[in-house]
């Protein structure tokens, strides 16, 4: 073996000293530090001495750097501390310094960015502290913009350039620091935890997040997110421990999953499926969330760091991939069931990535060059489900973002050709995206006529915007030749549907969409209407069958003839426009039926569940009498049920038991029209006398138009009801021994009408339902 040379004290003093110097940013050109000395003192001290050696050094570069600017001298500290790093052994000190991570009980987010050895670093920052902290340095807003009035722009933009290149340097070096020290296996897991403590302790909690006695400093959360959306940085290949496809779907569920102790980050140490990837992908997901987020919209002018927002953006676009590959990739329509992980994960990560969007398209140049599609594609595919993205904060911020995208919008005043070129490549998003273009326009539809129905009226303000938004977005569109094609279908729908429903329920609801020559003349309520004379009341055609579903529930599958339909959609749109006609009844002060309702023959009225001769709680409005051949459809289709019900009873049996399905007159009919988000919770229909209730005098249901889901049981509970789909021509009775189901229309499937249907009465999207009973 080689002889070593022994250090003396002060030969080890004097080479620490040249190291510092030698790092200490070019600001003065210190002693010359001899090639290989340093590597030759740690080779020798490795065995024993080197934590001796320096530790002291460490704690010195850390107090050096406490309570420094970006202006002030840390770029010597961080530099030595980057090249002592870079040497295993020294790795190894320093993560085992006692101020490396500081423990215990004590300890929260503020006390370990204070005490520990990084903290005073990720400090720096050109963001305020809280002033309770108190500063040495001068606040760097101040110092550089003070007196914005009188400095010229380019004087400010040198400013803010210098700003920004240090705060870079500051995360280049902090970035490959970290790099240095989980480059070597043993000391790899002392920095997750250290990283992962730092994040947690800022996420813990309400409290923690109001209180800055418990909360670490904004800037040290902004620098964190930089750093760590650094080491997540896909591309630098070989020094990235960072592999997309190592994102475990259930180190997710672990986290963020319905068992997981309230999300927070966990480095698991020494577990066998141990990803590294995994860590930092939720580390980064939180210290953005609870960091770079907030700050960006409380600090916004500060922080104008296009380059930090874009790696943000890049960071997240990852994650929308992510996200959407646990789904089954970029394809439309999504699976109507979803997997746990999607659920477990999606809310918290969702509204992050939307917030970072919308606050980008607020920073001048965020937006400029970065490739937009996989965001379009994610919003356009999760607008389409409301499955996906329940939250109805989650679609207000959705459709916001869009909304922001507007190539109108992008003009921020900085520049005008930079905004016009951010115009022209937003129009570009719009106009070549492929699913955009079939589904975009459909799907916002749909969220602005969901959004009439969902939530109570104290929710009026984000019912506006929220419509308002989609309105906007609809018009742009509607301008665009390549939405044309998906515009045409919906054309009718924006005047006939969209527009007339901002003016509310006042004015009458034609169920038609283009009105038919007879619906031309309203008819007034006058106490014997006129009957349809030609009405033909043939039977079923071959092939329509009838059928027991339980005792006193049977389904006469399409009974009604086309013809029957259309009679019936016609007298329905007349008397829809009419006195007493269609309107939304409010079932609760706060809440209205997802349908408009009309009745015949007695008034029903939600609000107060009974029948009255008028509809008090609207327009005291009279109903009008049911149509004779109405009645008469109702009585040939009942006897059709009875025979079929009591098919096997001898004679003596139903004199003795009685028919299982009494006979009954209709005195009432409730029309119900449910457009497609229209629904219908689950009820029983027990408004009727208690002699009508009691004799299980039959309800008898006729569905035209769209197919609806009918949901039925014995209990008040939709997940053990029975399902029937209901289409056009159905009569469904349930009387007798099912005369008290519990039953529901929880979902109206588009598209579903007759064809000779439509063509004939022009039926709007939805289903026509009546129900005739006796009080
Ligand atoms: O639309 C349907 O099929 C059912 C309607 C209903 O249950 C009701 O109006 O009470
Ligand atoms: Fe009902």
């Amino acid at each position: 073996m080689a002889q070593v040379k022994t250090w003396s004290k002060d030969e080890v003093e004097d080479l620490i000293l040249k190291v510092l110097s030698s790092t200490n940013g070019g600001r003065f050109s210190g002693p010359y530090l001899p090639p290989g000395s340093l590597n030759h003192l740690v080779k020798q001290y490795e065995e024993d001495g080197l934590a001796e050696i320096f530790s002291p050094v460490f704690s010195d570069l850390q107090q050096s750097v406490m309570r420094v600017s970006p202006l002030g001298p840390f770029q010597g500290p961080l530099k030595a501390l980057v090249l002592l790093a870079s040497f295993p052994p020294l790795a190894k000190v320093l993560v085992n310094h006692s101020s490396w991570h500081p423990q215990g009980q004590f300890v929260n987010a503020r006390v370990l960015e204070v005490s520990s050895l990084l903290g005073p670093f990720f400090h720096i920052s050109v963001i305020p502290d809280n002033p309770l902290f108190g500063s040495s340095d001068p606040i760097v807003g101040l110092q550089c913009f003070s007196d914005p009035e009188n400095r010229s722009r380019e004087d400010i933009n040198s400013s803010s350039a210098i700003i920004r290149t240090v705060m870079h340097q500051l995360y280049t070096g902090l970035h490959e620091l970290l790099l240095n020290i989980l480059r070597v296996p043993e000391t790899r897991e002392p920095v997750l935890q250290y990283l992962a403590d730092l994040v947690q302790k800022n996420v813990k909690g309400k409290a923690a997040q109001r209180n800055p006695f418990i909360r670490g400093s904004n800037g040290a959360l902004v620098c964190l997110s930089a750093v760590m959306l650094r080491l997540c940085e896909p591309d630098a290949l070989d020094e990235s421990f960072f592999k997309k496809d190592e994102i475990d779907v259930g180190y997710m569920l672990r986290n963020f999953g319905p068992c997981s102790t309230c999300g927070l980050i966990k480095a698991e140490t020494g577990q066998a499926n141990y990803s590294l990837s995994c860590e930092f992908f939720v580390l980064t997901a939180r210290v953005l969330n609870v960091g770079l987020l907030k700050a960006l919209s409380d600090f916004s002018t500060l922080l104008r760091d296009v380059t930090i927002v874009k790696a943000a953006l890049k960071f997240y676009r990852f994650m929308v991939v992510w996200l959407v590959s646990l789904v089954g990739d970029f394809n439309m329509p999504l699976p109507t069931s979803f997997p746990i992980e999607f659920a477990s994960v999606q809310e918290h990560f969702i509204g992050d990535l939307l917030e970072m969007l919308l606050l980008a398209s607020r920073i001048p140049g965020a937006l400029d060059g970065f490739v937009l599609d996989k965001f379009m594609s994610f919003i356009v595919m999760f607008l389409e489900s409301p499955l996906h993205v329940a939250h109805p904060y989650l679609r207000e911020k959705v459709v916001e973002v869009l909304n922001s995208w507007i190539p109108s919008k992008m003009s921020y005043g900085v520049c005008s050709c930079q905004s016009k070129f951010l115009s022209c490549s937003m129009a570009a998003l719009f106009e070549g995206h492929q699913m955009a273009l079939r589904y975009l326009a459909p799907n916002l539809l749909k969220v602005y006529i969901d959004s009439e129905f969902t939530g109570s009226d104290i929710q009026f303000c984000k019912k506006f915007n929220i419509r308002r938004n989609a309105l906007e977005l609809l018009e742009y569109l509607r301008q665009v030749p390549s939405y044309h094609s998906s515009w045409k279908q919906y054309d009718e729908l924006m005047r006939d549907r969209v527009f007339p429903s901002l003016e509310q329920s006042s004015q009458s609801f034609d169920i038609c969409l283009a009105r038919s020559k007879e619906a031309q003349t309203v008819l007034t309520f006058a106490p014997s209407p006129q009957e349809p004379l030609h009405v033909d009341m043939r039977w079923p055609r071959n092939g329509r069958y009838n059928r027991i579903i339980e005792p006193g529930l049977i389904l006469l599958k399409g009974w009604l003839t086309i013809e029957h339909q259309v009679e019936i959609v016609r007298m329905c749109q007349q008397l829809g426009l009419g006195p007493g006609g269609f309107y939304q009844p409010q079932f609760n002060e706060q809440n209205k039926l997802h349908l408009r309702m009309m009745c015949l023959g007695m008034q029903w009225q939600p609000s107060v569940r009974s029948y009255q001769t008028r509809r008090t709680a609207f327009d005291n409005a009279l109903a009008p009498p049911i149509p004779g051949f109405l009645l008469r459809a109702v009585d040939k289709s009942l006897r059709v049920a009875q025979a079929l019900g009591d098919r096997g009873k001898s004679r003596t049996e139903l004199i003795a038991q009685g028919s299982t399905l009494p006979h009954m007159v209709p005195d009432i009919c409730v029309i119900n029209f449910y457009e497609f988000s229209g629904k219908l919770g689950m009820h029983q229909d027990k408004d009727e006398s208690q002699t009508s209730l009691r004799k299980g005098l039959p309800v008898v249901s006729f569905s035209i138009g769209d197919s609806g889901e009918f949901i039925y049981g014995r209990y008040n509970d939709p997940f053990t009801a029975r399902k029937l789909v209901l289409d056009s021509g159905d009569v469904l009775i349930f009387g007798g021994p099912s005369r008290m189901l519990f039953h529901a229309v929880p979902k109206i499937i588009n598209n579903t009408a007759p064809d000779a249907l439509l063509g004939e009465t022009n039926l709007r999207p939805g289903r026509l339902n009546l129900t005739f009973r006796q009080y």
